[in-house]
């Protein structure tokens, strides 16, 4: 990976038109180099092109060469889209030619860092299919380590496709996990449907240590963090989720009012969790609008996680606090989630947006 002084960085003009108040962390980025941008940016055809999570659009490109972008193959540099899910934003890799992931968990957390690298919540590998799929998705967190699925990832994942490969109407293909089988589709106003496949709700498959206690689940178990006891229901959506509605102290959270970075660690290295947690706070609007904020294993305080906003709602249905389809308000925006009772599938709706395109010296 290239060091800080042996980066050459080049902002494309859109970028240095911006305000100072946006330009200038972008010209922070330190690791990157962006001499294709400078030609491509005004060719890019993708209309929704943006800087950031907010609604500011800074070029509306004509001449489409996306993909000749993305098919450069210099030795020495990567290539990459950045997306976001509702701000939970991630580094798309191609990596179609290879059953390896082109960068190592090490170099992911470096490029990850929000001040000396590109900034994201992980890096996402679009490969080759296996088992009769048509692709696979692998990901690393921001902190290097490897989890089985990401919700609004695989969203971004779907959308990088369409940018990559001609699908000749085809919007649905079928993407191999961590998790298993996933079905991303890609609808008409652009935003994408996931088939998630099923909740896993027994203790030591999500992986738990708390005693299951209704069926195999745990359902509004008490877990003593530091002294507080927290009502939890532990759910896994490939990867492990703790949704909590609220402690002994107070039955029923405010979420904004959680110093998330204090207590999100702590569940997340909890004794009780022994392949770390994603960890849910929840508030309940309605049978059908609830709210959340996540401390993510790996990845910490995210605006957004879509596997998270999944298992908040099986976990809703299962204390008896929601109905089987909702809207999730999260800190970067909204997911519709349903859980169907036909297939005890969870489907997941929301939006995916490219944020810039780079490359990277490896
Ligand atoms: N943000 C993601 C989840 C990413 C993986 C998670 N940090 C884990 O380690 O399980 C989502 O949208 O689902």
């Amino acid at each position: 990976m290239a060091t800080a002084a042996a980066i050459s960085l080049s902002l494309p003009p859109q970028i240095r038109r911006l305000p100072a108040s946006i330009a200038a962390p972008l010209r922070s980025i330190s690791s990157l180099h962006f001499d294709s941008l400078r030609s491509n940016f005004s060719s890019l055809r993708n209309p929704n092109f943006r800087v950031s999570a907010s609604s500011m659009r800074i070029g509306t490109p004509e001449k489409i060469s996306t993909a000749s972008f993305l098919d450069r193959r210099e030795s020495g540099f990567i290539h990459f889209v950045k997306y976001h899910g509702l701000g939970n934003d991630f580094i798309l890799v191609d990596n179609r030619d290879s059953k390896e992931p082109r960068i190592t968990p090490e170099q992911a957390v470096k490029l990850c860092d929000r001040n000396f690298g590109i900034g994201a919540d992980g890096v996402i590998f679009v490969m080759p299919g296996v088992n009769g799929t048509d692709y696979t998705m692998r990901i690393f967190n921001s902190d290097g380590s490897e989890p089985e699925m990401c919700g609004n990832g695989v969203r971004c994942f779907a959308r990088f496709i369409a940018e990559l490969e001609n699908l000749h109407g085809k919007q649905s293909f079928t993407v191999h996990t961590g998790a298993g089988l996933i079905v991303p589709e890609i609808q008409e106003d652009g935003k994408v449907k996931v088939d998630m496949g099923e909740p896993i709700l027994k203790a030591s498959d999500v992986p738990t240590k708390l005693p299951a206690n209704k069926d195999q689940a745990v359902v509004k178990s008490d877990l003593n963090v530091d002294g507080v006891i927290w009502n939890v229901t532990c759910v896994s959506m490939g990867n492990p989720h703790c949704v909590t509605f609220g402690n002994k102290e107070n039955q029923n959270l405010t979420v904004d009012e959680l110093n998330l970075a204090a207590i999100g660690p702590k569940f997340e290295h909890h004794e009780m969790f022994p392949a770390r947690t994603n960890t849910e706070f929840v508030e309940v609007f309605s049978h059908e609008h609830l709210k959340m904020r996540v401390w993510e294993r790996g990845a910490g305080a995210t605006l957004a996680c879509g596997t998270g906003a999944c298992a908040v709602v099986v976990a809703a249905v299962l204390e008896g606090r929601a109905g089987r389809s909702c809207t999730v308000e999260l800190p970067g925006g909204p997911l519709d989630i349903e859980w169907k009772e036909e297939d005890n599938h969870v489907y997941m709706t929301g939006p995916a947006e490219v944020v810039f395109y780079g490359s990277v010296a490896v």
